[in-house]
């Protein structure tokens, strides 16, 4: 039998405060002043607000920002869920050490900072000045036959995500991660935590075939009849998490209790941001969404936090890759709103040819 003791064991930090509604109000005028027909830049004008919102200040500005990519073993692994070999999580990592993984990749081109962070990696890995090694065990135990980790070692890793951050520089987030079988790992969680059936939220992850996919589904069905009262966020985290998602989860926490905006990415990084909702509510404002996964539970999970994506181009890799592909974005929506001219400033006339006066 798996235990589950309330959440009230582990508190999490409190939120930072985004600008006041005034400040809000002054950005949004600020937007609808540039030399544009107003709201003509869209969904960037959105992005510019929210940011400017969670930023603060006159010229609301990206500072040194980071990627931090959790990795960990999943004894789930072993029960025939991921279309790849458990040893897939070690020889990745060293391929992130090495600078060849799409992460490595994204990261340089955006000058993005990376950290590696071996949560609970099966196998031995060299010193790097890029990795921290903060490994609890060799991976977790299979959730088809207890708690994935105890209470203790959850509590123990959130604290842990939530150093590493406190650590770091910068007012960005991207969470990323590498761990065979953790698209497991976060059906459970989702499945769980929303109230969702798990056939709806598990999907394919790395690319199971059809039998492999209602293998993952039906091994999925039993790790949830094993677990069946476990609801508490800290416990649904224990008992189907893995070391990786209980990191980032107190990683998102930290980051938003100084400020900082999380640019979140796929299916997985986001289960850790659903148990840190459940955890603090109100954390997902402090959240951006780069983009839909193609995993099924991704989608489910937007919709109910109510949050609508940046791009959606049927990315299912994880490490962070699509926060990393979606942060130019966020570099344009906040040069606009620094850079751009307003209609004053530039004597272009406003709507229905009213002149503006430069004088
Ligand atoms: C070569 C390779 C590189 C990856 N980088 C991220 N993932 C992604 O796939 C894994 C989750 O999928 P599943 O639950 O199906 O195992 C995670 O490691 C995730 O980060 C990768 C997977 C592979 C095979
Ligand atoms: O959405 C993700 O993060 C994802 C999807 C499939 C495999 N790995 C990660």
């Amino acid at each position: 039998m798996s235990c589950s003791t309330p959440s009230s064991t582990y508190t999490p930090p409190p939120l930072a405060r985004p600008v006041s509604p005034a400040a809000r109000a002054h950005y949004q005028a600020r937007l609808d002043e540039k030399t544009k027909p107003l709201g003509a830049l869209g969904g960037l004008e959105t992005l510019a607000l929210r940011l400017a919102c969670l930023i603060g200040g006159e010229q609301p500005e990206l500072q040194d920002p980071q990627v931090m990519v959790f990795a960990a073993d999943h004894g789930l692994a072993a029960e025939g869920i991921s279309a790849f070999p458990q040893s897939v999580t070690h020889q990745m990592l060293l391929n992130f050490l090495s600078g060849g993984a799409a992460i490595n990749v994204f990261a340089r081109q955006h000058q993005l900072a990376l950290t590696l962070v071996d949560a609970g990696v099966i196998g031995d890995l060299p010193a790097h000045p890029q990795l921290r090694h903060y490994k609890l065990g060799q991976g977790t135990q299979s959730s088809l036959h207890q708690a994935a980790m105890t209470e203790a070692d959850c509590i123990t890793a959130i604290k842990t995500g939530q150093q590493l951050v406190s650590a770091m520089p910068g007012n960005l987030l991207i969470l990323g991660e590498m761990g065979i079988g953790n698209t497991s790992a976060a059906s459970l969680i989702i499945s769980r935590l929303l109230g969702l059936p798990i056939t709806e939220v598990t999907g394919r992850g790395t690319g199971l075939d059809d039998p492999g996919l209602a293998r993952k589904q039906q091994v999925l069905t039993q790790v949830l009849a094993r677990h069946p009262q476990v609801s508490d966020p800290l416990g649904v985290l224990a008992t189907f998490g893995g070391f990786e998602i209980a990191m980032m989860t107190g990683a998102l926490l930290q980051a938003a209790s100084e400020g900082r905006v999380l640019l979140m990415d796929g299916v997985i990084a986001s289960s850790a941001l659903l148990v840190a909702e459940q955890l603090q509510p109100g954390i997902k404002d402090w959240a951006i969404f780069s983009h839909r996964s193609a995993e099924p539970g991704h989608a489910l999970l937007l919709e109910a936090l109510g949050a609508e994506p940046l791009l959606d181009l049927g990315l299912r890799l994880g490490e962070g890759t699509g926060a990393a592909l979606a942060y130019p974005l966020l570099v344009s929506a906040l040069a606009m709103l620094n850079q751009m001219a307003s209609l004053t400033e530039a004597g272009v006339s406003g709507p229905a040819g009213k002149i503006e006066c430069t004088s």
